[in-house]
């Protein structure tokens, strides 16, 4: 997907980037305009497009003023509509037409959560534009279909995700031989250092206080349970081509070091920097030139001391289940990634404990076993439903919360 770590030549043109964000009323997307609007002279928000939340997409529009806006919830349509009468905002609605948005945008931000973005993801691969990915669900399922796309349309996947962000700006220039391991940083979370006794009782409000990071509630809960770094894991697999055993996790609880390369000479290159995701953001914008922003900086007195140590699997199984996936290749990614998703929902919705995560995903992984193959987007929809079957009926037999 990034065969080519050489830095590509300055760009031709020096009018702005037009720019389509998907999943813009998000976390991502809310910080993508912010670093958008520091650079009126270099980035043009051409569209925005969200799931259903028709009033936040329509206050965005009037404020940026996209030609168009696309809310992929039909039946917000009419009043995302009205919303933006008169404003000459071009509105439209339905999954095909967010994944149409990719068709004439240099840069797609995919900052959709969820398998929800795969397609998306996928029209922006297809369409050869760069794909400024935050959407790590989109590998993690698609990963093989979305690279396919790349090779072909020539699109460049420059990712958005810190730690990826953080190894791409360590590989770019070197030569892909000569990397011998790559080393994702994770906080380790809200429960890095909470006995395995206590888990049974962990709340959703306790899960969704990061110690570093203010995100969206998927990936936070994500990161308690350490999947995320399971499926960043396989994010870094089909961003950077490299085997799952020369992938490793450290964790590291303070953030400030977003991931490490490891070079077969016996050196190592790191990024760093605060938690501030509008960094990836406009490194992902602005590649490869560097724009001069006033993003908060390292104090670097201040930061010490940073603290690694390695992962726990006992109390974090999601990690290993991961890694199982990725290994085990095939449709297992895409079961995983389901059935973590219903498994997510419904400890938010009060309906499992935090520790029948892993066992809901064990159980949607079995969906892999009998699937009829990944090499499609209607093969990856068939296994990610039978892996929410599986996943919502492993949540009915347990015991209520
Ligand atoms: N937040 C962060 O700091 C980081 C996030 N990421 C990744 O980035 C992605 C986005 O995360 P985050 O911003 O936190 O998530 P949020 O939940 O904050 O935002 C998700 C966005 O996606 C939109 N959306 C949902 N479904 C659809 C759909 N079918 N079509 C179009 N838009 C849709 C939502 O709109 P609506 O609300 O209307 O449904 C919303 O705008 C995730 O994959 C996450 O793992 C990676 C690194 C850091
Ligand atoms: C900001 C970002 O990239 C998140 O994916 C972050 O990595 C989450 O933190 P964890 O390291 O706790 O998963
Ligand atoms: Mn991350």
């Amino acid at each position: 997907m990034l065969p080519d770590l050489r830095p590509p030549p300055p760009r031709p043109s020096s009018a702005p980037r037009e720019v389509a964000v998907l999943g813009s009323t998000g976390s991502i997307g809310r910080q993508t305009l912010e670093v958008a609007a520091l650079f009126p002279e270099r980035v043009r928000v051409r569209s925005l497009a969200a799931g259903a939340g028709w009033e936040a997409l329509a206050e965005q529009a009037r404020r940026v003023r996209p030609a168009r806006a696309v809310i992929a919830d039909e039946g917000a349509y009419v009043p995302l509509r009205d919303a933006l009468a008169g404003t000459g905002v071009e509105v439209a609605a339905g999954d095909d037409a967010v994944a149409a948005l990719a068709a004439d945008a240099e840069v797609v931000v995919a900052a959709v959560v969820g398998v929800a973005g795969l397609a998306s993801t996928l029209a922006a691969a297809r369409a050869g534009a760069r794909v400024a990915l935050a959407n790590k669900e989109s590998l993690v399922v698609g990963g093989a279909l979305v690279a396919a796309a790349c090779a072909e349309s020539g699109a460049v996947v420059v990712p958005v995700d810190s730690e990826h962000s953080a190894l791409f700006q360590c590989l770019v220039g070197e030569d892909p031989a000569s990397v011998e391991r790559l080393l994702l940083t994770a906080s380790g979370g809200p429960f890095r250092d909470r006995p395995a006794r206590t888990f049974d009782a962990i709340t959703p409000a306790e899960a969704l206080r990061h110690p570093n990071w203010s995100m969206g509630a998927k990936v936070t809960v994500d990161s308690a349970t350490m999947m995320n770094k399971g499926l960043e894991v396989i994010e870094a697999h089909w961003l950077f081509g490299v085997e799952p055993e020369r992938i490793g996790v450290v964790v590291h609880p303070q953030s400030v070091v977003h991931s490490v390369v490891e070079f077969v000479d016996g050196s190592s290159k790191a990024q760093l920097g605060v938690p501030d995701m509008k960094v990836p953001i406009q490194v992902a914008l602005s590649y490869p030139e560097r724009w001069p922003a006033p993003h908060e900086r390292l104090d670097w007195p201040a930061a010490g001391p940073l603290d690694f140590v390695a992962p726990d699997p006992e109390r974090f199984p999601c990690l290993t289940l991961a890694y199982d996936a990725l290994r085990a290749g095939g449709a297992a990614p895409a079961a995983l990634n389901a059935a973590n998703e219903v498994a997510v929902a419904r400890f938010l919705d009060g309906a499992v404990r935090f520790t029948d995560v892993p066992r809901l995903v064990e159980a949607g992984m079995r969906a892999a076993d009998a699937a009829g193959g990944a090499g499609t987007l209607g093969a990856l929809r068939a296994v990610d439903a039978e892996a929410r079957r599986l996943a919502a009926e492993a949540a009915r037999s347990l015991q209520p919360a």
